[in-house]
């Protein structure tokens, strides 16, 4: 303690419990973000004997999360989500090693850029009745979201099309995601017996174990999740009738000869093993090929049976959130929404609404190759990723040994959030940052800026170094689709009473990883005849 440097600056702890009390467990990172803006660029504080640090500005995430992968990529330990609960193997819970490295590589296999146009198809599939399930019932809408990024994962990672609401996968995916966004992450994640590991020894019939019952129930419900949809894939490989799918290609690569998967993969970026930020590693090489075959001797099944849930899981309370920012900005912001409706009838067609209005409208629904002609849509799109920060303090990096950053000393050990929120809200880098402006992403706004700043929020909400979110290039594409289709055929306003007087959104944040705002009321309905007419016959 004399020779090694001072910790970061952060509130002072009290003796023994440290800064327990200064933890919120709804909306940390408003805390998080008043003690960047009084103590700097890295924050410091105790629970106990755990060091949690917050890195605030782009430079701190990056010299440490990026530059110094090899140390800040671990994962925290956690005794009842990981151990009791069965989550270890999920690849957000992963320890950094080999198992962490296999499960990336099929991720990125699955979710890597020169894999994601073949799911173009099939995004447009889902995204026709994802419409006229939001025209039919409006309020429900973070239902149809759930529902649509439930069914597009379901059908990329399993080949299984979700027909109906009642969908058994659906089903069960749903009634575990609730389980683990809400009952084992509720509070962050971090429960009584991960702060005294001992707990975990006692009998179930000890009072205060009713949290080791829970987990007993929890882990075997997580288990039928990970297993069901997977022997299904088996079975349907064995009957002949396996869609191709992530699940179905790893299983049978050995023999395949053509599959979404196993051409042209792109083999020139480096992998995240060699320093590089994941969103430069995403592509797959005939190396990472090499790798898969591997696991198929290996431990195949336990590696491609875990990874697909993961994808599965951490798809649904992220797509939820940065959509419905989207749909509360449109509500807030109508002259957004009439900018990028205009520039889409511009793009999509004119001819009329079929009421004799003299308006002109899209007479189609956007597609992939619209994408360059529409940069004010590109710009709400970004603008709702800053604006939203759906995961605002990202995940917990592990750091796996002790660390020495501009004078200051990082306890091994430590779990590290990147900062998101306060990167993303801080006045510095975005002018009145609290404002949803699509208009600061405009071309001409960008050249204005100084040379070299990097301020685009896709360098961010994702995530950092070698953790950093696989699904972003899905979401890049999956998300943009939603985005335009809604805006080219539907009004998104607010709701009135019944008086006619507009009602004021309200929402509060609950979850306390996810920034998911609470469901809230709004009016959306086609914008046309002709708008619901396209939504009906596409489907
Ligand atoms: C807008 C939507 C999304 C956002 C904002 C988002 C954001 C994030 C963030 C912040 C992390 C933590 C990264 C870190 O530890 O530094 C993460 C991890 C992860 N995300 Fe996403 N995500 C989104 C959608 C998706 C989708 C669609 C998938 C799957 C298809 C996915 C799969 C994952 C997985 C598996 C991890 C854990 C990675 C690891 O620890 O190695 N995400 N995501």
């Amino acid at each position: 303690r004399l020779t090694r440097p001072p910790f970061p600056p952060g509130p002072n702890p009290l003796p023994i419990i440290g800064n327990i009390l200064d933890i919120t467990s709804k909306e940390l990172w408003l805390t998080a973000f008043k003690w960047a803006r009084t103590y700097g660029p890295v924050t410091h504080i105790r629970i106990f004997n755990q060091s949690l640090v917050f890195l605030n500005t782009p430079k701190a995430v990056f010299d440490l999360l990026d530059k110094r992968g090899s140390i800040y990529s671990d994962k925290p330990h956690l005794i009842m989500a990981g151990e009791l609960c069965g989550c270890e193997n999920m690849a957000a819970f992963t320890p950094y090693g080999d198992r962490a490295r296999r499960q990336r590589k099929l991720m990125q296999k699955a979710f890597g850029p020169a894999v994601i146009p073949r799911y173009h198809g099939l995004m447009q599939m889902e995204s026709r009745p994802f419409l006229s399930r939001l025209v039919t019932s409006p309020l429900q809408f973070q239902e149809h979201i759930r529902r649509y990024a439930g069914g597009l994962t379901l059908l990329v990672v399993y080949g299984h099309q979700v027909k109906s609401n009642d969908d058994p996968f659906l089903t069960l995916a749903e009634e575990c995601v609730d389980i683990l966004a809400n009952r084992i992450a509720s509070g962050g994640g971090i429960w009584p017996v991960d702060i005294f590991p001992l707990l975990k020894h006692l009998p179930l019939w000890f009072p205060g174990t009713s949290f080791k019952r829970n987990a007993q129930i929890w882990k075997a419900k997580m288990e039928e999740f990970v297993d069901r949809p997977y022997e299904f894939v088996k079975s349907e490989i064995k009957k002949g009738t396996a869609r191709p799918s992530f699940v179905s290609t790893l299983l049978e690569l050995p023999k395949l000869s053509s599959s979404p998967f196993d051409t042209s993969f792109d083999s020139s970026s480096t992998t995240d093993d060699e320093g590089s930020s994941s969103d430069r590693d995403s592509s797959f090489s005939s190396h990472d090929t090499e790798v898969a075959k591997d696991i198929i001797t290996d431990d195949h099944d336990h590696d491609i049976r875990w990874t697909a849930n993961s994808m599965y899981s951490a798809s649904i309370d992220t797509t939820i959130t940065t959509l419905s920012h989207f749909i509360l900005a449109m509500v807030q912001h109508p002259h957004v929404l009439q900018r990028a409706q205009a520039e889409l009838d511009g793009v999509l067609g004119s001819r009329g609404d079929g009421l004799g209005s003299s308006q002109s409208v899209a007479n189609r629904l956007p597609t992939f190759e619209d994408r360059a002609r529409l940069p004010y849509c590109d710009a709400v799109f970004t603008e709702t990723l800053r604006w939203g920060v759906p995961v605002p303090l990202s995940l917990p990096h592990r750091l796996t040994q002790p660390d020495t950053y501009e004078g200051m000393h990082i306890p091994q050990g430590s779990l590290v959030f990147g900062n998101i929120w306060a990167i993303m809200r801080d006045p510095g880098l975005y002018q009145d940052p609290e404002v949803f402006e699509p208009e600061r992403w405009l071309a001409d706004a960008i050249e204005e800026e100084e040379a070299g700043k990097d301020r685009d929020p896709r360098a961010f909400v994702f995530g950092f170094g070698r953790r950093r979110c696989p699904g972003t290039h899905l979401v890049e594409s999956s998300v943009w689709l939603l985005i335009t289709s809604m805006l080219a055929t539907l009004d998104i306003r607010k709701a009135r009473d019944e008086k006619g007087v507009e009602i004021e959104p309200v929402v509060k944040f609950e979850n306390a990883v996810f920034r998911t705002p609470s469901p809230f009321v709004c009016d959306i309905r086609p914008r046309s005849e002709e708008a619901l007419r396209l939504i009906m016959e596409e489907e």
